[in-house]
């Protein structure tokens, strides 16, 4: 395996990762893998699914972590979904209904469009009496789904009526995992159960802005001005992870200390097969003495 990390080490200018932290802890070796990798030269970028906070809520995190990460390095699902926005020009006089955390709000209004829905939306009721009927918004030309601690019955009829009665109205999602990892004891329905519900009411498919879509890769491939065979991308879990790193052209490493084991990597039921995979992202230190 060390020779495969070196191989990988020496071909990959950019390194795209995402197992940093589990819950508020920090995952040991993190740091100094970090240090390491950047005093190669590598340029480091973090990528999530999880489109609760913006960037610069992430930017926090990182720091509370005692980690040096700018806004520029990082890639939500939240800031995807409108940087989407922005790369087809949608307009600034139509609105935005979310169905998401306060991240994806944050990353609107950075961007400069308009919204409504979010978390002020999660406490609201239906009342079925007769003959009532929701109004909605016909100024909504997209919908953008995310994970929702707060998802409800009201903001599900509200995003299927803006998709399915205005026209041209979008529908987009931040990611269709199917599970997450709020706690370490069990595996929590994903933001795939909030999608869901929407394709189920509208009939229709999302544009997934968030991976294991080529949206982001694309995105940071032009940024950076690199080629997607330059990066490597380093995640915990295949579906997600190793499939964007396989959608965008890229190298992909699997370690292990995530969601992913080795039992899972190697069933016979799985089909998708990194080019390298390692127990844990420290073993990039072994690689200290190595010329690399
Ligand atoms: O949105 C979510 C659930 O749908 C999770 O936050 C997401 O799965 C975490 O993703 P990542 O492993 O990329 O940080």
């Amino acid at each position: 395996m060390l020779m495969s990390l070196l191989t990988l080490l020496r071909l990959s200018f950019l390194t795209v990762m995402v197992i940093i932290w589990k819950g508020d802890k920090l995952i040991d070796g993190v740091p100094e893998t970090l240090d390491m990798l950047r005093s190669k030269g590598k340029r480091l970028v973090f990528v999530t699914n999880n489109s609760t906070k913006s960037r610069k809520q992430y930017g926090k995190k990182f720091e509370t972590l005692g980690l040096t990460v700018t806004e520029e390095e990082i890639f939500a699902s939240s800031f995807a979904a409108a940087a989407y926005l922005k790369s087809i020009d949608f307009p600034k006089d139509k609105k935005v209904y979310v169905v998401g955390e306060d991240g994806i709000l944050k990353e609107l209004e950075l961007a400069g469009f308009q919204y409504l829905g979010g978390p002020e939306d999660g406490g609201k009721k239906i009342e079925l009496k007769p003959g009532f009927l929701m109004e909605h918004d016909k100024d909504v030309g997209a919908v953008v789904v995310g994970f929702d601690r707060y998802f409800n019955y009201y903001k599900v009829q509200y995003g299927t009526l803006c998709i399915r009665e205005n026209p041209g109205c979008l529908f987009i999602a931040t990611n269709r995992d199917a599970v997450t990892h709020l706690t370490d004891a069990q595996e929590w329905a994903g933001g795939g159960s909030m999608v869901g519900a929407f394709v189920g009411s509208t009939q229709r498919e999302p544009l997934v802005v968030g991976k294991p879509s080529t949206f982001m890769m694309d995105y940071l491939a032009n940024k950076f001005g690199i080629q997607k065979s330059q990066i490597c991308m380093v995640g915990d879990r295949l579906d997600t992870d190793i499939l964007f790193g396989q959608n965008g052209g890229c190298k992909t490493l699997l370690v292990l200390s995530g969601v992913t084991s080795l039992s899972m990597l190697q069933s016979p039921n799985n089909s998708i097969q990194p080019d390298f995979y390692t127990n844990k992202i420290s073993d990039f230190l072994s690689l200290k003495a190595a010329a690399v």
